[in-house]
């Protein structure tokens, strides 16, 4: 398919050339500005339902490292919030900086996190596939947490210990019984707002759910994702994967909305 990175040539700015809704009206990430978002009391708690959560596999996409989930039914779900039906649980992967850069999508009045987890989940009610969810607007929801540095977090190590099984694009490693609400912060207080993928396609296809609380991990942690490579082991040269994120796009007349 149409050859996209994070380098110079083939970074974000050149993205427009081969898809085209880079520049258009809800794309993501977006810098949210926490006192313009619209407190929403309709707008309830996140509600996670991830107990019977069936990781598969751990890979590099040469984009980024993924954890891919089973999803032939809604055995892990997320819903409530700004939600209509529960959008089953499909991947998460990680965004993030080079050393002691920032890595994050989204900002909080300009300020960039170290890194962002995104938790990519399906409207399998309203769609029958994946894929037509991904091209269809609101068929995908997206619960981005930050990563911020600092002590060691307790669970992240199960995600970078398996790293080294990961180094190259095309790689991929069985990676069974990991549940990512390991990961969550103590608070899924959020902001929410409409957007897109925020990597080619750039489908405006997004329910973004924000959280604002970080989860806490360590440098030496957040140091072992730039031990992957964008390149493939048969390829010569050995590009480290790092600065895998787009930077904040116009919010066009958008409204963040907030819960409490
Ligand atoms: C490298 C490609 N990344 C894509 C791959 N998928 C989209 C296309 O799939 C069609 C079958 S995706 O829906 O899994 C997805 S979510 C995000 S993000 N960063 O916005 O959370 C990017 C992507
Ligand atoms: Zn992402």
């Amino acid at each position: 398919g149409n050859q996209w990175g994070y380098g110079k040539d083939d970074g974000p700015s050149a993205w427009n050339k081969n898809y085209p809704i880079a520049d258009g009206d809800r794309q993501s990430p977006i810098d949210i500005l926490p006192h313009q978002a619209r407190h929403d009391p309709n707008l309830g708690p996140i509600v996670l339902n991830y107990d019977r959560c069936t990781s598969i596999n751990i890979a590099n996409n040469g984009h980024s490292v993924v954890v891919e989930f089973e999803d032939s039914d809604d055995r892990s779900v997320i819903q409530g919030g700004p939600l209509d039906n529960p959008y089953r649980l499909k991947q998460f992967h990680f965004h993030w900086g080079g050393k002691g850069c920032h890595g994050s999508e989204h900002t909080v009045e300009g300020n960039s996190y170290a890194s962002e987890l995104h938790l990519v989940h399906w409207n399998a009610v309203k769609f029958k596939t994946f894929g037509d969810a991904a091209s269809t607007p609101d068929g995908l929801a997206v619960l981005g947490i930050f990563l911020e540095t600092g002590d060691e977090h307790r669970w992240l190590h199960m995600i970078t210990d398996a790293l080294y099984t990961v180094k190259f694009k095309g790689s991929v490693t069985d990676f069974k019984g990991f549940n990512p609400k390991c990961l969550l912060p103590s608070s899924l207080h959020y902001w929410t707002y409409l957007g897109s993928l925020t990597t080619p396609p750039l489908h405006e296809s997004v329910i973004w759910i924000v959280v604002k609380e970080p989860m806490i991990v360590s440098e030496k942690q957040l140091g072992k994702f730039r031990t992957l490579v964008f390149t493939g082991e048969e390829e010569d040269e050995r590009t480290r994967m790092e600065n895998n994120f787009r930077p904040p796009q116009l919010l066009k007349g958008r409204t963040v909305r907030s819960s409490n």
